[in-house]
C-alpha cells in the first residue's frame, strides 16, 4: 500500500498557478475537477483538508487590473475581493457533490500562539468530524510579511503539523521537482522520491517560478521537509494530470514522493518524550495507573487525586501514580484551574462543572507515553 492510499487525513494544497487561468481569475473547471475527486475521496472515508491560493489573482480579475500590483496593501486589498470568488466557487463546487465547505483563515501568527493554535486545532478536527471540507487560505488583509515574501505550502505544511495530516499533497503546474527548473532546464531530470529534508533537495529547487504563484519549487521542498517532522509525507504532483487525486489514492505513484522517516504518532510521542519544561503534574490513582499501564487507556479525570502547578490547554504534564513516581507524560485537554475542578469527576459530570466540555478524557491516549 502506498502512503497517500493508506492515509486517513489529507491536507491537499492547490497553487495559484493552477487555481488561476494563467493569474487571470478562477479556473473554473479546475475547481470543479477536484472538488468532484475530493468527494470521491471522502467517500472513501478519509478526511480531507484543502488549502487553496487565489484570492489575489482572483482580486486581480474582479477589479478589472490587468497586472498582481507590487504594492502590499494593494495586493491584501486584491486578496479581500478575491477570497470572496474563492469561497463562492469551492462552496458551489462542493455542493454539487452534496459537500458542505468552510472558510479558515490562518496567519503565521495563529501557528505561534499556543492557544490560538489549539483553538485553531480543535476547530478543524471538529469540521473534519462533521464531514465538512475546509479550505484554508492565508488571511492575507491582516499580514504583511506573509503576502510580501510568504507561499501558501509553508502554511500547507504547518497545516499539516496543525492537525497531524498523514499526508500533504502539492499540486502544482509542474510534474513534481525536476534536477533543476525545468522551464530553464531542458535536460533536467524527473525525481520520483526522495527523503524530505536531504539538503539536496534544496539545492534543484530554484526561486520563485511564475509571475502568478509565490514560492516556486523551493518553498515545497522546505515544506515537504516541515510536514515531515510531525511524520507526514509530501507528494508534489501536477494539478493538471487527469484524476490526480483519486488516482494517487488508488495508489499510483504519480509526481514526485518526499517520505518521511517517522510516522505521526511516533513523531508526537517523541516530541512529548524530548520536553524538557514540564509544569505541571497529575497525580492519580492506583485504578487509573493499572488501566493506563495495562491496557493502554487514556487519563479521565475520575481517576486524578490532585494536580499540582499552573499550566495551560495543550500543555505536557507529568503523570505521578500513589507512589510519587512519575510514570507517564502527556497532553492536558484541560487547563490546570479546570483540571482541578472536575478532578475525581465521572466523564458526564464535566460539562456542568465547568460549563462546557473539550474532550472526555484529561490526556487521551494518543497524546500520552508511558514510561
Ligand atoms: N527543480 C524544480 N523542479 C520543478 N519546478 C521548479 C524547480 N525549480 C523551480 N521550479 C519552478 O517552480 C514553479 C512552481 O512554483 P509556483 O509558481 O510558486 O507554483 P504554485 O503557485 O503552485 O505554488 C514551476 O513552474 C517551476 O518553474
Ligand atoms: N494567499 C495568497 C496566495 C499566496 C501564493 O501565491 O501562494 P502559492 O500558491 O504557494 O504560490 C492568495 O490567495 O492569493
Amino acid at each position: 500500500m502506498t502512503i497517500v492510499q493508506s492515509a486517513h487525513r489529507l491536507v491537499i494544497k492547490v497553487g495559484s498557478s493552477l487555481v488561476t487561468n494563467e493569474g487571470r481569475g478562477l479556473d473554473h473547471h479546475a475547481l470543479a475537477r477536484w472538488a468532484e475527486e475530493i468527494a470521491e475521496l471522502a467517500r472513501q472515508g478519509k478526511e480531507v483538508v484543502l488549502v487553496s491560493s487565489g484570492a489575489v489573482a482572483e482580486g486581480v480579475a474582479r477589479l478589472g487590473w490587468s497586472e498582481k500590483p507590487s504594492a502590499v496593501h494593494e495586493k491584501q486589498a486584491a486578496a479581500a475581493v478575491g477570497q470572496m470568488g474563492l469561497c463562492q466557487a469551492y462552496e458551489s463546487a462542493f455542493r454539487q457533490h452534496g459537500l458542505k465547505t468552510a472558510q479558515v483563515l490562518l496567519t503565521h501568527d495563529d501557528m505561534a500562539d499556543r492557544t490560538r493554535y489549539l483553538n485553531a486545532r480543535s476547530t478543524l478536527l471538529t469540521l473534519l468530524s462533521f464531514g465538512v471540507i475546509p479550505i484554508i487560505n492565508e488571511n492575507d488583509t491582516v499580514v504583511t510579511a506573509e503576502i510580501k515574501f510568504g507561499d501558501n505550502d509553508t502554511l500547507g505544511a504547518l497545516v499539516t503539523n496543525l492537525i497531524e495530516g498523514d499526508a500533504l499533497i502539492i499540486l502544482t503546474d509542474q510534474k513534481g521537482l525536476y534536477t533543476a527548473d525545468p522551464r530553464s532546464n531542458p535536460d533536467a531530470q524527473f525525481v520520483n522520491q526522495a527523503i524530505a529534508g536531504m539538503p539536496e533537495l534544496e539545492a534543484m529547487a530554484g526561486g520563485a517560478g511564475s509571475s502568478v504563484g509565490t514560492g516556486g519549487m523551493y518553498t515545497k521542498i522546505v515544506a515537504a521537509k516541515r510536514a515531515a517532522r510531525s511524520g507526514a509525507a509530501t507528494v508534489i504532483a501536477s494539478g493538471r494530470e487527469p484524476q490526480v487525486l483519486t488516482r494517487l489514492a488508488a495508489g499510483e505513484p504519480i509526481g514526485t514522493l518526499l517520505i518521511s522517516h517517522t510516522t505521526p504518532l511516533a513523531a508526537k510521542k517523541q516530541w512529548i518524550v524530548d520536553h524538557l519544561q514540564i509544569h505541571g503534574r497529575v497525580h492519580v490513582d492506583e485504578g487509573a495507573r493499572r488501566a493506563m499501564l495495562d491496557k493502554g487507556s487514556s487519563l479521565l479525570p475520575i481517576g486524578v487525586t490532585e494536580i499540582v502547578g499552573d499550566f495551560p490547554r495543550g500543555e505536557i504534564v507529568r503523570i505521578v501514580g500513589p507512589d510519587g513516581l512519575e510514570f507517564a507524560r502527556g497532553i492536558a485537554n484541560y487547563p490546570s484551574k479546570d483540571a482541578k475542578r472536575i478532578l475525581r469527576q465521572p466523564t458526564g459530570q464535566i460539562e456542568a462543572t465547568l460549563g462546557y466540555i473539550d474532550e472526555p478524557e484529561l490526556v487521551h491516549r494518543d497524546n500520552l507515553v508511558l514510561l
